[in-house]
């Protein structure tokens, strides 16, 4: 069974490991570069990514996290993890943030303002209940949450949702101080997709819908399969069944 690894330097790895659980695979705690090496998969956690990226550096994890996420092996990152895997990231606090990047987008870091302006909404997800099953809408919660404001063409949307009316409004700064621009889209980009990486602003760790959790699981027997096929040996033996699919979806844990 693959080995899902979750990065538990700060946030919410817990939660991660607790969903991982609830869908009968098994989760590691990655604090050390050389544990990535035992990992088929990696979850970057939601928390605060400037903590992070500290805590990231202090274990001298940047240059493994680079490596994995080239390397092609799956990674998903929730919140502040979306914004590691980010090209580029906006509204960083003076001195910038090191990033992991791959992820072909610009992130603003806590485009929905501050913990206060935090929330829930229902988001449309066509492309996940197309591949996991169950309704087509997701609860998503938003703790001081970034937002992608662009994407590079090899990148798939799997959701957007509206801009709340009572957000701060933001500048965009091209960070030489240079040029300035407001966002005036009245929507804007939570989810994506790009090859083997996955980016959520959300944080399905905190619902009881697991369909993130079992698409991220899916991306990583896609790899499996492709390596199978690229040795021309037969995929039967990777546990495709082992998640029951279309399974009645619980209440979300926090409503
Ligand atoms: N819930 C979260 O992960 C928030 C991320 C936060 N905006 C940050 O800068 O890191």
């Amino acid at each position: 069974m693959a080995v899902v690894g979750v990065l538990a330097l700060q946030g919410s790895y817990n939660e991660h490991m607790a969903a991982l659980r609830r869908i009968g695979v098994r989760g590691v705690e990655v604090r050390k570069p050389e544990q990535l090496l035992g990992v088929d998969s990696l979850i970057i956690p939601g928390g605060e990514s400037t903590t992070m990226a500290k805590l990231a550096n202090y274990h001298n994890m940047f240059p493994a996290l680079r490596e994995f996420v080239g390397g092609g092996k799956p990674v998903w990152g929730t919140c502040a993890g979306l914004i590691f895997l980010a090209n580029k990231a906006v509204g960083i606090k003076t001195g910038g943030q090191e990033l992991v990047g791959g992820l072909d987008c610009t992130v603003h870091r806590n485009f929905f303002g501050s913990q206060l302006q935090s929330f829930e909404t229902e988001l449309s997800v066509p492309k996940l209940a197309e591949k996991e099953g169950g309704n087509d809408t997701c609860r998503g919660v938003f703790i001081r949450a970034p937002a992608i404001l662009e994407v590079g063409s090899d990148v798939e949307v799997l959701a957007d949702c509206p801009v709340p009316a009572n957000r701060p409004s933001i500048t965009i700064s091209s960070g030489d101080g240079a040029e300035e621009e407001v966002y005036s889209k009245d929507r804007v980009i939570v989810a994506v997709r790009q090859g083997n990486i996955l980016a959520t602003a959300f944080h399905p760790e905190l619902t009881s819908d697991s369909r993130w959790h079992r698409y991220f699981l899916d991306m990583d027997k896609e790899s499996h399969a492709k390596a199978f096929s690229a040795l021309s040996l037969s995929s039967s033996s990777i546990e495709a069944e082992d998640l029951p699919k279309n399974k009645p979806l619980d209440l979300p844990i926090f409503e």
